[in-house]
């Protein structure tokens, strides 16, 4: 196949591509959702569609946009395909380092084209730009290594192989500028176009599947884990609670839970907002933790209320750990833009007991923290001991808010 040809396949292969993902992103809200995280591999397509289509008309069009624009728009193309393997790498700041490189290697081509360099060297030095930029994007796959999928690294070798064929093409260009025996400088540049339309299905493809793959990867990590709160959800704090439970039968330490119920929750709503609310929940999270080991686990089980996992912690130790969160949130005023929200929790504290399952385990839990509530909130229950009644907090002579 001549240049030409690979050329106006290029144009062509990056067009379909265009048309696909607008399609594939017009219309519902979700879809919206799917064009912005396609943005930049979008824009990729559709500046490389662009700079095809000029080249390709190479001759028929003014030379001015024949060559340094349609080059200018082909560097930005690469350069955000490289970006777009960043944004899927997890590197949001990928601008920072990617726009002021593209800049200068746009200012350094130019400059070559104004000065009229020779023809070799402003081959080579495209060449070796582009090759740049689908290096650093192979770059962003490589970096996570270990733990990549299969199909991760394909990309990213594919990537790779393909931007070193290309810069290589355009090494060769300059130093043999009439190529050797059997390969001419003909054969040399339809080398180079084959490798970019290699790269342009195999770079799209494996990067349309690799955005699939880490959407699957954030929806399994969103099934047990709390959004808003980025604790486990109820089904991943279940999930983690399981084996405690099962280490519950044999002989040691106990396993504590606590599970803590904001007072009046919905006030904050209703005065300030859910999005002031939102904010609240995170920073009585945090709160929370800051009081907890690394081995305890908190998680949400829904609206206000959360569950906190204490292992090898026995009933006192706990109710010591319940009282310190209580005073914790008590004592810490949430300054939400001009609002300043003071909030109180109530706790109900149990241990697991070796023939505990977790509904009752967590009924156990409940009931304590509805007694909790009924003594006023802002305070701290414990479950009694097995077939004893909840202890009377004004019993419990000096132990404040710890019934
Ligand atoms: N901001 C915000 N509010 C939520 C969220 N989930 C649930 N809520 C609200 O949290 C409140 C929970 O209220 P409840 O725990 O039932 O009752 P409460 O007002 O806290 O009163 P008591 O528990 O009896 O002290 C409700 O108003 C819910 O609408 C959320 O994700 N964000």
């Amino acid at each position: 196949m001549d240049a030409r040809t690979l050329v106006l396949t290029l144009a062509l292969g990056n067009l379909a591509l265009c048309a696909a993902l607008f399609f594939a992103a017009a219309g519902t809200e979700a879809d919206s959702r799917r064009r912005a995280a396609l943005a930049t591999f979008t824009l990729a397509r559709q500046c490389q569609a662009v700079a095809w289509l000029l080249l390709y008309f190479r001759g028929a069009i003014p030379e001015l946009l024949a060559g340094p624009l349609a080059n200018l728009v082909l560097f930005a193309g690469v350069a955000l395909d490289a970006g777009a393997l960043w944004e899927l790498a997890g590197r949001r700041h990928w601008r920072r380092v990617v726009l002021p490189l593209l800049a200068v290697a746009g200012a350094g081509w130019l400059a070559c084209a104004v000065l009229d360099v020779e023809a070799g060297v402003r081959v080579a030095a495209g060449s070796l730009i582009v090759a740049l930029f689908y290096l650093a994007g192979s770059l962003a796959l490589v970096l996570d290594w270990a733990a990549a999928s299969m199909l991760r690294r394909f990309v990213a070798v594919a990537t790779g192989v393909l931007a070193l064929a290309i810069g290589a093409r355009g090494v060769l260009a300059l130093l043999l500028p009439q190529g050797w025996p059997g390969v001419g400088p003909a054969e040399l540049q339809a080398v180079g176009y084959a490798a970019f339309y290699l790269m342009m299905m195999a770079g799209s493809a494996g990067y349309l599947l690799l955005a699939r793959e880490a959407l699957a990867h954030e929806q399994a990590r969103l099934e047990v884990l709390d959004a808003l709160t980025e604790v486990p959800n109820r089904r991943g704090f279940y999930q983690a609670l399981a084996p405690w439970l099962a280490l519950a039968r044999r002989p040691g330490q106990p396993t504590a839970l606590v599970i803590l119920n904001l007072d009046q929750f919905k006030r904050v709503n209703d005065d300030y907002g859910h999005a002031i609310g939102d904010k609240v929940l995170q920073a009585m999270v945090a709160a929370c933790r800051r009081q907890l080991r690394d081995s305890d686990l908190m998680g949400r089980l829904g609206g206000a209320e959360f569950a906190i996992q204490l292992p090898r912690t026995s009933l006192a130790d706990a109710v010591t750990v319940a009282e310190r969160i209580r005073q914790s949130i008590a004592s810490m005023p949430v300054k939400v833009e001009r609002a300043v929200i003071t909030l109180t929790a109530s706790l109900g504290v149990t241990t697991i007991r070796p023939d505990d399952s977790s509904v009752s385990l967590f009924k156990r839990a409940d009931e304590a923290l509805q007694a909790a509530k009924l003594r006023g909130r802002n305070q701290v229950a414990a479950a009694p001991a097995a077939a004893e009644p909840l202890a009377d907090p004004a019993a419990d002579a000096g132990a404040g808010h710890v019934a």
